[in-house]
């Protein structure tokens, strides 16, 4: 990929004399000036349709944008990304997480392909035998539970998908243990039968040191439990360092290889989602590749102006760079989508957190945009004051299903109106008059009107985008994560930063380690007197 400095380029200019033009554009004045406004910015992709029309943008905007995607040469990019070029140069590798959802072994990434599909018929030959009662526990029941080792991406994606898909799953009960904290393990051992449970032990590196601690209490404690000779039936791992995993003591047969040109974050579709394949079984998890890989269609083969990662991806770029927007809000109207939000934090922020360009300089633009939320209409009761009447613009994207899983018309029609009211609220606000109808209304006095007045006005024009799909389902889940996946390479390419890589979180690592040999020794003066002063505290109180 090249090396373009988006700031420099023609249509980067062109954007910020238009955008001086559009920071005045109201968005209520816009749709009463055009008719077509909703169906001019909204795109459709089978059972997926995205509405772009209540964003501060005009057609024109997107115009422009799509010419900067066009000069940082977005489309050689794509083809980059999905015909396995070393896109992500900083570790020398290629970024195929599209290759683990295809059966298309004729492409030129057609041996990754085929090595992904053998690994695949293994988890699911897998999955399926332990479903069946084929493969059991070493004292002959069938397993019932799954323990889920994992951090980072060995377990965000995998327990996102699963309580997305609560209405999917077979009998097994899913638990997931990922912070280095006793307290966690112990809360999940003490609600497990060992005798039935299989513990799968997730990590790309087989090197983190959460998951290797978690494991080894939890090996500790099954051995008291059980025995150790049960050891090798209910202990498996995914990982691409298959020596670590031996060395750990897992049974060579039951080590399920990752690649290394599946990021841990991307990895949700390969073996790292071998617990969620054992609990919504193995026709659920195709459904899901095969929804990923629906959305990796329409991306490599959809026009930038119809492209929806292209168009979310180029909204980002006109808040982040222009409007100078510090994040954006995710809002799924359903509970199922709870884990999103903080699957699309390690997803968005651990790829485009990056301050260093492509070619090693620091960067003279905003990248990395923050991301967070929490479902609606729970959100509407905590911080969505901040949305409609704080300083900040937040452009946020309202996800919803049209249909809802199970029958109770008087709850859906309830959550979908205050999916639709939101939006409308924060785009049209409230303005003075309207707020003065209202009080006096109410039989407010005129002095009670004018103290009041201004706390209840809303300014409105707060953009927002609406994702809305037919149904949630696995196929239709996979499609809306590959989105966001691919939403995350568009901004990399325009801001000319490496997304695939993730130096930033080893520092800590390093560091955690240093004080971890100073605890065990009782040692602080090493350290700056902050530091100092809480080890201290510490030890007063363990010691
Ligand atoms: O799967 P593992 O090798 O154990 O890695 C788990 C996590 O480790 C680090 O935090 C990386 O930044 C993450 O991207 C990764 O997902």
């Amino acid at each position: 990929m090249k090396n373009i400095n988006p700031t420099s380029t023609d249509a980067w200019n062109v954007l910020t004399e238009h955008f001086k033009d559009v920071k005045n554009l109201n968005l209520r004045e816009a749709f009463s000036q055009n008719s077509n406004r909703a169906e001019e910015l909204t795109l459709t992709e089978g059972d997926f349709l995205v509405d772009l029309s209540k964003n501060l943008i005009t057609k024109e905007t997107q115009q422009k944008l799509i010419d900067l995607a066009k000069e940082c040469e977005l489309d050689a990019a794509i083809h980059s990304y999905f015909n396995g070029e070393k896109i992500n140069a900083t570790e020398n590798r290629a970024v195929l997480h599209t290759a683990l959802r295809t059966q298309d072994t004729s492409s030129k990434v057609g041996e990754k392909v085929t090595a992904a599909l053998a690994s695949k018929e293994k988890m699911f030959a897998f999955v399926d035998a332990v479903n069946d009662g084929k493969i059991t526990a070493a004292n002959g029941q069938k397993f019932d539970t799954i323990v889920n080792i994992g951090i980072g991406g060995s377990d965000l994606g995998p327990v996102m998908i699963y309580e997305a898909l609560q209405a999917y799953k077979n009998e097994m009960t899913l638990h997931f243990v990922s912070n280095v904290e006793g307290d966690h393990v112990e809360e999940v051992i003490k609600k497990i039968n060992p005798e039935t449970t299989l513990f799968v032990i997730v990590s790309k590196s087989f090197g983190t040191q959460e998951t290797l601690t978690n494991s080894t209490t939890i090996r500790n404690w099954f051995s008291k439990k059980v025995n150790d000779h049960a050891i090798a039936q209910h202990f498996i791992a995914v990982s691409s360092n298959v020596q670590r995993a031996v060395d750990f003591g897992i049974d060579q047969e039951n080590i399920f290889p990752m690649f290394d040109w599946v990021g841990g974050r991307f990895s949700l579709w390969s073996t790292v989602g071998m617990s969620v394949a054992l609990g919504i079984g193995t026709q659920n998890f195709q459904d899901l590749l095969e929804g990923a890989h629906e959305m990796d269609e329409h991306f490599k083969n959809t026009t930038f102006e119809k492209n929806i990662p292209v168009q979310l991806g180029l909204l980002t770029i006109w808040y982040n760079n222009f409007y100078k927007a510090q994040s954006e809000a995710v809002i799924p109207y359903t509970q199922y989508l709870h884990r999103l939000p903080a699957y699309l934090q390690q997803a968005i922020m651990e790829s485009n957190g990056k301050s260093v360009d492509r070619n090693g300089n620091p960067v003279n633009y905003e990248t990395g945009n923050i991301v967070w939320g929490e479902p609606g209409t729970n959100s509407q009761h905590a911080f969505f004051q901040l949305i409609h009447q704080g300083t900040k613009l937040i452009p946020a994207h309202f996800i919803a299903f049209a249909k809802a899983k199970y029958h109770h018309p008087d709850h859906h029609n309830k959550l979908m109106a205050n999916f639709f009211a939101q939006t409308e609220a924060l785009m049209n606000g409230k303005n003075q008059d309207e707020v003065i109808k209202d009080l006096q209304s109410s039989g407010k006095s005129e002095e009670e009107i004018n103290k009041l007045a201004p706390f209840k006005v809303f300014t409105g024009n707060k953009p927002t985008t609406t994702i809305l799909i037919d149904e949630l389902t696995p196929r239709s889940l996979g499609k809306l994560v590959a989105m966001y996946e691919h939403k995350i390479f568009v901004e990399g390419v325009i801001w000319n930063i490496y997304s695939y890589d993730q130096w930033g979180v080893e520092l800590g690592k390093i560091l955690a380690d240093r004080i971890l040999n100073d605890i065990e020794n009782s040692e602080s003066d090493a350290h700056d007197a902050s530091t100092t002063q809480l080890l201290q505290k510490f030890y007063s109180i363990n010691n």
